[in-house]
């Protein structure tokens, strides 16, 4: 197991995970990585571990490049297990003489383990550690994605560790972003984004602020997840400026699920009404798509409506995950209306409007009900819901959705 030099000096030694498909409720339906990096100068520096399971790939690929006893320093840029998950064994093999995390790290590090002889030192922004050739400045990047949360940046080499900022969970066998398809690398990112970071949104514009503001000169962005960005960082950059402030296109989005079938011909018809006014509409049928798919195309979506029939006086519980879900991660100034079918009570549409207007997004539409099977007259109310709101979408006047447009500087 080889590690990759990604910078003079600089390698990467973290692992491939091809076999995970749940991260914490997110599908990794490709997979992710664990990315640690090693700088071998005067001192060495270990930035961050891997997962438990991939701690024998880290000393594989620390061996390659030195005796792991001759690290001095370990980077410690974020908590969560699956880049501390095999910080005991590798403290314990390493021995290194000094810990650098942050002040919330320390207090998590001593959540998970028992510290008291480990040589911890915390660091705030502002903070430098000299190495020889080069010096790690750090960084705090509170809620990107914990409290604990830093970037570790090294000027001599433009580097930015940036932990799990600009990741995406993809396991690939390629290291650098020009190795990849942009398209599907802007995606997964733009998946990490939604599905991990979109709550912090305020948070990390401040912070991308705040880099502006500092003036760091940045020419390669290695995150702890997924590729590494050598060949365009400003394009990530930029397209978390754009995340962050959570900028829509001109797209809608019908998410829907169906027992019979009827409430699918509901989301056809309302699906037909968007479509006069030329926006473009993605239909999400639940029975077949993960929440965190939904969450991805919501990251740029201007219009939400959702669709279920009425279950035991209450909504489908695929419905009620993905409204779950989505609360948690706060989209914000989205447009919605709710529809479904029912036999006799239909409470499921009113049910979702009512958790729509709990996360203050805005519906333009009463709910829209169809008893029992709709037929062609039943339906027109839903082309004319779909025609509100392809019409509210169209006067926003948004920049089209094509992922690409939205995210190349
Ligand atoms: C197990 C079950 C429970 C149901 N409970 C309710 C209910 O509480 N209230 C109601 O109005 N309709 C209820 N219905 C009727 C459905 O809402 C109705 O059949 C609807 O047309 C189904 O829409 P779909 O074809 O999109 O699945 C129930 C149906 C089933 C199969």
């Amino acid at each position: 197991m080889k590690p990759v030099e990604i910078k003079d000096s600089i390698y990467w030694v973290g692992a491939v995970d091809w076999n995970i498909r749940d991260f914490h409720g997110y599908s990794t339906y490709k997979g992710s990585t664990y990315n640690a990096y090693l700088a071998k100068d005067e001192k060495v520096a270990l930035f961050d571990t891997v997962k438990k399971p991939f701690y024998l790939d880290l000393v594989h690929r620390l061996h390659n490049l030195m005796d792991p006893t001759e690290i001095d320093y370990l980077v410690v840029n974020h908590m969560e297990p699956d880049h501390s998950g095999s910080l005991k064994e590798t403290i314990e093999a390493i021995k290194p003489s000094k810990i650098y995390t942050s002040v919330m790290g320390a207090k998590s590090m001593a959540g998970y383990y028992k510290i008291d002889n480990w040589p911890i030192e915390t660091v705030k922004t502002g903070d430098v550690l000299n190495l020889g050739k080069h010096s790690v400045h750090f960084l705090e990047a509170r809620m990107v994605h914990w409290p604990d949360s830093m970037f570790s940046y090294i000027p001599e080499e433009k580097l930015l560790i940036s932990n799990d900022g600009f990741g995406q969970h993809w396991a690939t066998s390629e290291r650098f972003d020009d190795e990849v398809d942009n398209g599907e690398l802007m995606r997964q990112a733009a998946k990490y984004y939604a599905n991990i970071l979109m709550l912090y949104s305020p948070l990390i514009a401040k912070l991308l602020e705040k880099v502006g503001e500092m003036g760091l000169e940045i020419d390669m962005i290695a995150p702890d997840h997924g590729l590494i960005w050598r060949n365009n960082p400003g394009q990530i950059i930029q397209a978390y400026q754009t995340w962050s402030q959570q900028k829509a296109t001109a797209k809608a989005l019908v998410v829907y699920d169906t027992m019979w079938h009827s409430t699918e011909a509901m989301a056809k018809a309302i699906y037909d009404g968007i479509l006069d006014s030329g926006v473009s509409v993605q239909m999400m049928n639940l029975c077949n798509t993960h929440r965190s798919e939904v969450m991805t195309e919501v990251l740029d979506a201007k219009a939400l409506v959702f669709g279920s029939p009425t279950l035991n006086n209450g909504m489908l519980p695929r419905m009620a995950d993905v409204l779950h879900y989505m609360r948690g991660l706060k989209p914000t100034d989205k447009i919605c209306a709710t529809f479904g079918s029912y036999g006799w009570s239909g409470e499921a549409p009113k049910m979702i409007a009512a958790q729509l207007q709990e996360m203050n997004l805005e519906l333009i539409a009463d709910p829209v009900r169809v008893q029992w099977a709709p037929n062609h007259d039943s339906l027109k109310p839903c082309r004319e819901l779909g025609q509100k709101i392809g019409q509210a979408v169209a006067a926003a006047n948004l920049p089209p959705s094509c992922r690409a447009i939205h995210c190349t500087p």
